[in-house]
């Protein structure tokens, strides 16, 4: 199993995508695992929490047993998935916050980043979780300034290395 870890909009389901056809092998994604059963994002957010949603990543990262997983930006706060991710391979795609600026100017489907300080608080949540990134990480990519290509060819030789 290879787990994409990283912060909201670093490439987790974009790059991870592009490795599991690589690697040719399935790709699945936790947040998209969890909208499946239980409606969008946003729309758990308002109605049940953040803990709510962290409890429906954490069965929906349980049930993911093959390939290439991209997980939600923060899946890796729950001790749970901690040891779940330990156990396979981890790929952390490390962003800038200029990068991270170009990308969630447009989006609105991360609860997290509504409104207008969505930066400030893009950074602030992504310096809570930086040490437990670094921590899981078996592969550590910064994505800045490259294609998806370009990353997934980055990756894959550091795989065949461990
Ligand atoms: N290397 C790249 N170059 C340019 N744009 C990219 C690159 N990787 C991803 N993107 C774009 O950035 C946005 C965020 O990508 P993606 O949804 O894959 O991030 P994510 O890490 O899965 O985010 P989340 O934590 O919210 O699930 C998308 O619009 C995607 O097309
Ligand atoms: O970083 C986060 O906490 C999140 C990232 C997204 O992938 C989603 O899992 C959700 O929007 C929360
Ligand atoms: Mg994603």
């Amino acid at each position: 199993m290879i787990y994409l870890i990283g912060p909201m909009a670093s490439g987790k389901s974009t790059v991870g995508r592009s490795l599991a056809t690589a690697l040719s092998t399935s790709f699945a994604d936790s947040d998209a695992a969890v909208v499946a059963h239980h409606g969008t994002i946003p729309e758990i957010f308002a109605a049940h929490g953040e803990q709510h949603f962290r409890d429906l990543e954490v069965q929906a990262l349980s049930r993911l047993r093959t390939g290439v997983v991209a997980t939600g930006g923060g899946a890796v706060l729950r001790e749970e998935n901690q040891q779940l991710l330990s156990r396979g391979t981890v790929v952390y795609l490390e962003l800038s916050p200029q990068g991270a600026a170009e990308r969630i100017k447009a989006d609105s489907n991360r609860p997290l980043l509504a409104g207008d300080e969505a930066l400030t608080v893009w950074a602030s949540v992504y310096e809570k979780r930086r040490p437990i990134y670094e921590m899981l990480a078996d592969v550590h990519v910064k994505v800045d300034g490259k294609s998806v290509l370009q990353i997934v060819e980055e990756i894959l030789p550091q795989l065949n290395q461990l």
